[in-house]
């Protein structure tokens, strides 16, 4: 089980923690840290919309949990100075749920469909026609009495956002004009992001307690300011309530995270191949069924953090793990560079 400081989703959090979250989250392009090209793209982007008059083409942000598609939505809606409709993929059980979403869009709206690997295929459908052409056909009774009436709406942009962009069909995906990846965020960045979020919450931190609590973060915002928060609990009960070193690295041994900031599932996966595989090459598939999860999350919700770090290496024969790996686990390398000598 994961802690619930590292948990994908807001689940497990009170109102109260809901509301810290919110009041953490940038609005603006200015506000938002990182993923620079991106961002500079979509400042483009929307500024060109605008000064046509015509709705941002529809977005498409995929990339691994809290690494801030949520929020780039939000402040895209922002920046064109327009409302945002926000729903999910299973949500949006039938036909007419989306239905009743599109017509109340006004000109230049924003929908947001969270999670849009998701969608049923037949809502998916319906959604074909509206982001195309803007308009939808709506079938009316059923049987005998059954028939079609095409209804216009109002141009809106159509934001979707998966962590999963593999399971997208390909025309879904065909459809949005705009399509962004969102990459982990180095230490640096981590840094200003904690900083950012301990002066809204009023806390003193020092630079180098900011960055290890950044360092720790698996690169992802939402996980920083999820240990900012605990920290800040251990410097006012443990301190005088600033955040030093000394208080963020108590707390953070404290909540039991690892030192190269990888939780759980990285760890598994590691051991892994590394136990059951002698350290690799292996293939992502046997990797994903002796971890007990889906090769697609494993490739693109894991993998890249890992590669990225470099505890894994993507080679031909498949994935292997390298000296940092064995390092970062406690464990001895094979000295031939064939056999693992815990085996
Ligand atoms: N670039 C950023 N700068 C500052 N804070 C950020 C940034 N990106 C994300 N955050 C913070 O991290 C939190 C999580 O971001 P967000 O909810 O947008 O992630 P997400 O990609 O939508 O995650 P999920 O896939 O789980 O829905 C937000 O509350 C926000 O405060
Ligand atoms: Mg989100």
């Amino acid at each position: 089980m994961r802690e619930d400081y590292l948990k994908g989703d807001n689940e497990g959090f009170s109102d109260a923690e809901r509301d810290v979250e919110r009041a953490l989250r940038p609005l603006s392009f200015d506000d938002f840290t990182g993923q620079q090209k991106i961002v500079e793209n979509l400042e483009i982007f929307v500024l060109a919309a605008k000064k046509r008059g015509e709705p941002l083409d529809h977005v498409l942000l995929h990339g691994p949990p809290g690494l801030g598609k949520t929020t780039l939505s939000n402040i895209i809606a922002n920046e064109m100075e327009a409302e945002i409709k926000i729903t999910s993929g299973p949500v949006l059980e039938k036909p007419s749920d989306l239905a009743g979403l599109l017509t109340n869009l006004e000109d230049n709206d924003v929908l947001f469909i969270d999670e849009i690997h998701r969608l049923n295929p037949v809502v998916e459908e319906y959604l074909y026609s509206a982001m195309e052409d803007f308009r939808i056909d709506i079938m009316l009774d059923s049987g005998p009495n059954a028939r079609t009436i095409q209804i216009d709406l109002n141009p809106f942009t159509l934001i979707g956002a998966t962590t999963r962009s593999g399971l997208l069909t390909a025309p879904l995906r065909a459809r949005f004009g705009i399509n962004a990846r969102l990459q982990y965020y180095d230490s640096k960045l981590l840094t200003s992001i904690v900083k950012r979020s301990s002066s809204i919450l009023e806390t003193p931190i020092n630079d180098d307690a900011a960055f290890e609590i950044a360092r720790r973060s698996r690169g992802t915002p939402r996980i920083a300011n999820n240990l900012l928060r605990r920290t800040r609990d251990f410097a006012e009960i443990k301190g005088d309530g600033t955040i030093t070193l000394d208080i963020a690295k108590m707390a953070l041994g404290a909540l039991n995270v690892d030192q190269g900031g990888l939780d759980e599932m990285d760890n598994r996966i590691l051991s892994t191949i590394i136990e059951k595989f002698k350290g690799g090459p292996v293939g992502i598939t046997t990797i994903a069924t002796a971890c007990g999860d889906e090769a697609e999350t494993i490739e693109e919700v894991y993998e890249p953090f890992l590669i990225q770090e470099g505890f894994i290496k993507r080679t031909s024969r498949g994935r292997e793990v390298t000296l940092k790996a064995y390092e970062h686990l406690g464990m001895i390398p094979p000295s031939d560079g064939t056999q693992n000598t815990l085996f």
